[in-house]
């Protein structure tokens, strides 16, 4: 994967949808598949989009006991999805033996998916983290940590908001991956979201990627809309 592009959230619940949705663009483009999507459609919705060129983000977000996790990340690895993911909560050890499934089930000859740790969802407030998960310390902190044991375990970076990405820049290093999504043109329309920011912001703030879903999916000019999340989330 060398496509900085925005990420497109596929968040459709059929393969019609999503060609549908494809079809004005006349580009090669990063997409992410998600639950919605990958439990209606199943395993041939990432082959598919690959054969179209397209990179993608196969977003399960495995929370599981190791040896779960490792299995189904064997399986998931054979079908050429470009970054995956776990949820960093389910801890060091959840995280290592996804690697090693990963690594397990890769075909020969090519290289192992990315892998990346969700922190706290995008959609999560400090309030709310405190309140419900117990967790008694403050929410970029608790980000901050599970960055931490996602790059101990050996992951190449996070899922995080763009609030906390220049923190982790700055303590696990430029490699280690911030993903971003909660990326809104307006910051008055975050629907489900809590951490939200605009594509430059995220620039501005050392995200490596961005994950744009609703915003540009339910545009009603959704080619245009790409081009100016793409146009600020570059710079140009
Ligand atoms: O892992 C993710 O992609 C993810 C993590 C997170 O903390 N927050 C989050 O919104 N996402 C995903 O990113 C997408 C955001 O979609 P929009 O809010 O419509 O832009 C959805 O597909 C979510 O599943």
């Amino acid at each position: 994967m060398n496509n900085h592009n925005p990420i497109i959230a596929l968040d459709f619940a059929t393969k019609a949808e999503v060609l549908h949705f494809l079809e004005p663009f006349n580009e090669k483009l990063f997409v992410k598949v998600g639950m919605e999507l990958y439990f209606q459609e199943g395993p041939s919705i990432v082959t598919d989009l690959k054969e179209r060129g397209h990179d993608v983000f196969l977003d399960l977000k495995l929370h599981d006991i190791p040896n779960t996790v490792k299995s189904a990340m064997k399986g998931l690895a054979s079908l050429g999805a470009d970054v995956v993911n776990v949820h960093a909560a389910g801890g060091l050890r959840m995280m290592e033996s996804a690697i090693e499934g990963l690594e397990a089930g890769t075909p020969a000859g090519r290289t192992r998916p990315l892998i990346i740790g969700v922190t706290q969802l995008t959609s999560t407030s400090e309030q709310q983290m405190q309140e419900e998960q117990n967790i008694q310390t403050s929410l970029h902190d608790s980000v901050l940590h599970y960055a931490a044991i996602s790059k101990q375990a050996g992951l190449d970076g996070v899922v995080c908001s763009v609030l906390e990405a220049a923190s982790i820049k700055n303590e696990c290093g430029h490699e280690f991956l911030r993903v971003t999504p909660g990326i809104r043109l307006n910051e008055g329309q975050g629907h489900d979201q809590i951490r939200i920011a605009t594509p430059e912001v995220a620039r501005l703030e050392g995200s490596s990627l961005i994950v744009v879903g609703r915003a540009i999916t339910q545009s009603n000019h959704a080619v245009e809309t790409y081009h100016l999340v793409k146009q600020q989330w570059e710079g140009y």
